[in-house]
């Protein structure tokens, strides 16, 4: 007898193990679909096996689902992801403020930490890591000293500087005949339509180079040189913008397939685009690599961008508590990131709001030229911060359009299972006592049971908009409802306003949140303050405007889909005897 196996046997052994190694984690994901907790909450049905209800959820801007789910299953329920994985979805103020006072037994699924480590290029900058390398890196005084209240008043005559430059190119535009939309032109005096995001994403990216790490895009051209047409000027020639751009654009063209990877790494192999990102990240690496260098060599550093106060902090730190060169750099992409087009957004919505408010455009107008200026002729910031008009309106705008629409969250904590409180109730299916025992039984609870590695989604923009909290007229744009806000909205656990639009602020056992609000805020109010003064903002009749998520939430023109993500808005100069 013969021990020696035949090639047939080592063949079909060979071949049986690669399909195990090739199919575990599909077996993983059905075995999590079938133990968790979750399987007992209401659920919507789903029209894919493949990716469940992810299309209604991406729509979600766009319909009423999120209102209709509520109303049918209660704030807390489930919806069905990938492959029919059941994920949390609650607008709980407790539950919200339980699960994300506990972030580091929530952090965001593996699925979006790749997809983000994709965008921002690595994974040891403050968006991607996690525990206690997340504890280190926020910890005072590095990060949180480049971006306190001080140090970002000190980056206003930046934010004025572009502010004041994209408003002079608005002014020429608002003169000369250009063609985003299908509107004919008209005479001088009725202004002209302009694409506004795409300018505003120009401005904020000059302003996150050089307010971030001292870097020029020039994505804005110079109004005051006449042989530049803005309309015609190109964005930015700088090698870091291509470089961004490159990385930005095809991390995000990928998305099912990074669900996939994250799945199946075998097919990280695979990655389109790999020599092209490789070739991108290189250009990343080295310019931030050189930025950090002028920093370190010059001992005498006083620059003020954030990289500087980052740089200077962490040669000043004790070396256990400071980070590493790598994380430096990847602070660099992740700031271009997390601060250039959410920042676009929120300004975008903004003037879209006022657009169809003009009365509160005209009396914002009205206060914001009513302000003293500083001494160097440049606003008065304190008073444009302390400014309620102009708060209240920023504050809405922010509630009803968050930049960043929603984001997850994965239970990872010790113990095997844990129990979110929930105030309003959840609707819970209690197990039959036989198989055959009649119909379901539901009862309503105030805990939800989650096993490690149920998936929560946190409904940022749905918080927002919660009639619970804001009353029957959540979805309008109302900004004198700051004067007296509803009691219900001390419940929201926002880091800002009572609204989730920079996610929360109630730290129980480790929290986090979007350490940039202070700057955003600040160069959202410097931009209107420049902006609304000398020009009015108009949306068309026949324009229509939908929101579109791709990370961050862009308008699309319904009314004419070929323009794809743009935001039509007409301009004209409002002389000063006018309001
Ligand atoms: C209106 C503008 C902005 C909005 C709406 C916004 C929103 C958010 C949100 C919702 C998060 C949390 C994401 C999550 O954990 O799932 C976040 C995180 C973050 N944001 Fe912002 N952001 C804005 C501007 C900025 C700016 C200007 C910067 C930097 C200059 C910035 C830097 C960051 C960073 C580094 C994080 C990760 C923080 C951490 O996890 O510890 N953001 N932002």
């Amino acid at each position: 007898m013969s021990f020696v196996p035949s090639l047939t046997t080592v063949a079909s052994t060979v071949l049986a193990a690669a399909i195990i190694y090739l199919l575990h984690p599909l077996g993983a994901l059905l075995l999590a679909l079938y133990c968790s907790p979750l399987q007992y909450l209401p659920s919507p049905p789903y029209p894919s096996i493949l990716t469940g209800n992810l299309a209604a959820i991406a729509d979600q801007e766009n319909t009423d689902v999120l209102r209709t789910w509520a109303a049918t299953y209660g704030p807390t329920y489930t919806y069905r992801g990938f492959i029919g994985g059941r994920r949390l979805l609650t607008t709980d103020p407790e539950a919200l403020a339980w699960i994300l006072g506990r972030a580091y037994d929530f952090p965001k699924p593996d699925f979006v930490t790749e997809s983000l480590a994709a965008m921002v290029a690595g994974r040891e900058g403050l968006l991607t890591v996690d525990g206690d390398v997340h504890r280190r890196q926020v910890r005072p005084p590095i990060t949180s000293q480049a971006f306190s209240t001080p140090h970002i008043k000190t980056l206003v005559p930046i934010f004025s500087d572009k502010a004041r430059r994209l408003r002079d190119i608005f002014l020429r535009l608002s003169e000369k005949p250009s063609q985003p939309s299908r509107s004919p032109p008209q005479p001088p005096e009725k202004g002209q339509v302009v694409d506004v995001l795409a300018w505003l994403g120009r401005a904020t990216l000059d302003v996150i180079g050089e307010a971030g790490f001292g870097y020029h895009f020039d994505a804005l051209p110079d109004p005051s040189d006449p042989a530049c047409d803005p309309a015609d000027a190109p964005s930015s020639n700088s090698e870091l913008a291509h470089a961004f751009g490159v990385i930005f654009s095809t991390a995000r063209k990928f998305r099912v397939m990074t669900v996939l990877q994250v799945w199946f790494p075998v097919l990280r192999r695979f990655r389109p685009n790999n020599k092209t990102m490789e070739g991108a990240q290189a250009t990343m690496r080295r310019i931030g690599m050189q930025l950090i260098a002028e920093r370190r060599a010059d001992a005498e550093c006083q620059g003020r961008d954030i990289l500087s106060v980052l740089v200077r902090a962490n040669t000043a730190s004790d070396p256990t508590h400071a980070l590493t060169l790598n994380e430096i750099l990847s602070q660099i992409s992740t700031f271009l990131a997390a601060g250039h087009e959410t920042t676009a957004s929120a300004l975008c919505w903004t003037l879209f709001a006022l657009a169809r408010a003009p009365d509160i455009q005209r009396s914002l107008r009205a206060a914001l030229r009513a302000l003293p200026t500083a001494p160097c002729g440049d606003v008065d910031i304190d008073a444009l911060l302390r400014l309620p008009v102009l708060e209240h309106a920023v504050r809405e705008a922010l509630r009803l359009h968050a930049p960043v629409g929603s984001t997850m969250r994965v239970y990872r904590g010790d113990a095997p299972e844990c129990v979110v409180p929930v105030r309003r109730g959840v609707r819970v299916r209690q197990p039959r006592r036989w198989p055959w025992s009649g119909g379901d039984e539901w009862k309503v609870e105030y805990g939800v049971r989650l096993r490690r590695g149920d998936i929560v989604t946190i409904p940022i923009q749905a918080v927002n908009r919660d009639p619970e909290v804001w009353g029957a007229d959540a979805r309008e744009f109302r900004p004198d409802r700051w004067d007296a806000p509803p009691a219900a909205a001390a419940d929201v656990p926002g880091l800002y306003a009572h609204i989730l639009t920079f996610l929360n602020g109630s730290p129980v056992s480790g929290n986090r949140a979007c350490i940039g609000y202070k700057f955003a805020l600040t160069e959202i109010k410097v931009f209107l303050y420049y902006l609304l003064r000398d020009i009015e903002f108009t949306l068309d009749a026949d324009v229509v405007i939908e929101k579109r998520v791709n990370i961050v939430t862009r308008p699309f023109v319904a009314s004419a889909p070929e323009l794809g993500n743009q935001m039509p808005l007409r301009i004209r100069r409002v002389p000063p005897s006018e309001t």
